[in-house]
């Protein structure tokens, strides 16, 4: 596992920085995004607040929201790009490992403590085999974890960008409402925080209502609340979509082994999130609705579990 490391999981809305070692990590802290005008600065912000006993020796590990592919690295929802070389020189680490946020996600699940995993939908025997982890946020993240001998291996990729699927007629409405601002609908239209807004304001156009300015927060506060039908209603569709795009991680990578929620919207509203259409939905795999009942589907309930895998990550390699 290494020595000490900084470890850093910059999403686009949220970015937290923390000490690891032995697979434990500490010194945590949260910064918004936009107080910075690069990673750079954000993470020597972070440093020069540390204890300078802490400083040296560092290795590192980050985790973005967005593809990793090769020295050069943009995240998707923030605008910032960088060099992973040049980060590495300029913050003069002994080595430095940039991944997917949602690979790191994965690392996380085998080290997850049973109190930090809360079960949606039945319980089901202990499970083996394939993981996957789906998480809407900024974005919608999805990555899994196969098992190899007594190792596990990550699969990260774009699963956020995949065409979003329906499964009804007042989703194809919703989607035939959607296609006319985006040509491609994809799954991260409505399962991130800005989707609960796209599927709020497409209800309201398929009702013929006027839809008003809310947030993301807006729209579950009024859900859970239950004062405003639409957003009732949005909240609904989200868990929902949701558990279509999570049967289908399921069955894309036969994942006997559970899909793990992430992502920091639906940790506010578990109960809220289990009594909703999201299981039901999981299952209704046609031919298949028998094996995806066998499945375990369950919250992560650690605030920032990509920190833990960052924590865990081999880093040679
Ligand atoms: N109470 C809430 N209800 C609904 N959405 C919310 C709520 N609070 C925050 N959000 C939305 O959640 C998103 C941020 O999610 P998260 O906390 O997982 O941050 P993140 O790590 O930056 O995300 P990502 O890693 O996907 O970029 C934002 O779109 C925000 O508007």
């Amino acid at each position: 596992m290494g020595g000490r490391r900084i470890i850093g999981d910059i999403g686009g809305t949220n970015a937290r920085f923390a000490i690891a070692e032995g697979g434990k990590y500490r010194e945590l802290m949260h910064v918004e995004v936009a107080r910075f005008g690069s990673l750079h600065d954000a993470l020597t912000d972070y440093l020069n607040g540390l204890p300078p006993a802490l400083r040296s020796g560092l290795d590192g590990a980050l985790a973005v929201a967005g593809p990793v592919f090769g020295d050069k690295v943009t995240l998707t929802n923030l605008g910032w790009s960088f060099s992973i070389s040049d980060l590495h020189r300029s913050l003069g680490l002994g080595s430095l490992k940039v991944v997917n946020d949602f690979a790191a996600t994965a690392m996380a699940v085998p080290h997850l403590p049973g109190a930090d995993v809360f079960p949606v939908g039945p319980r089901t025997p202990e499970a083996a085999g394939p993981i996957g982890i789906i998480g809407p946020g900024t974005g919608l993240g999805v990555s899994a974890l196969i098992p190899d001998g007594r190792k596990w291996v990550m699969v990260a990729g774009e699963g956020g960008h995949v065409t979003l699927p329906s499964a009804s007629k007042e989703e194809d409405a919703i989607i035939e409402v959607l296609r006319k601002r985006w040509s491609h609908v994809s799954a991260e239209r409505v399962l991130s925080g800005a989707g609960l807004v796209n599927l709020y304001e497409a209800l309201c156009t398929i009702d013929g209502s006027a839809a008003r300015a809310l947030t993301p927060a807006d729209v579950t506060r009024y859900a859970i609340g239950g004062t405003d039908l639409q957003c009732v209603r949005a909240f609904s569709h989200f868990c929902a979509f949701l558990g279509s795009a999570a049967g289908d991680l399921a069955l894309t990578f036969g994942a006997t082994g559970g899909i793990y929620i992430a992502g920091g919207i639906l940790l506010q509203f578990k109960e809220a999130f289990a009594s909703s259409p999201f299981r039901e939905r999981f299952e209704r795999k046609g031919r298949f609705a028998g094996m995806l009942a066998k499945i375990p589907t369950c919250l992560i309930l650690e605030e920032s579990p990509a920190l833990l895998g960052l924590a865990h990550l081999p880093l040679a390699g």
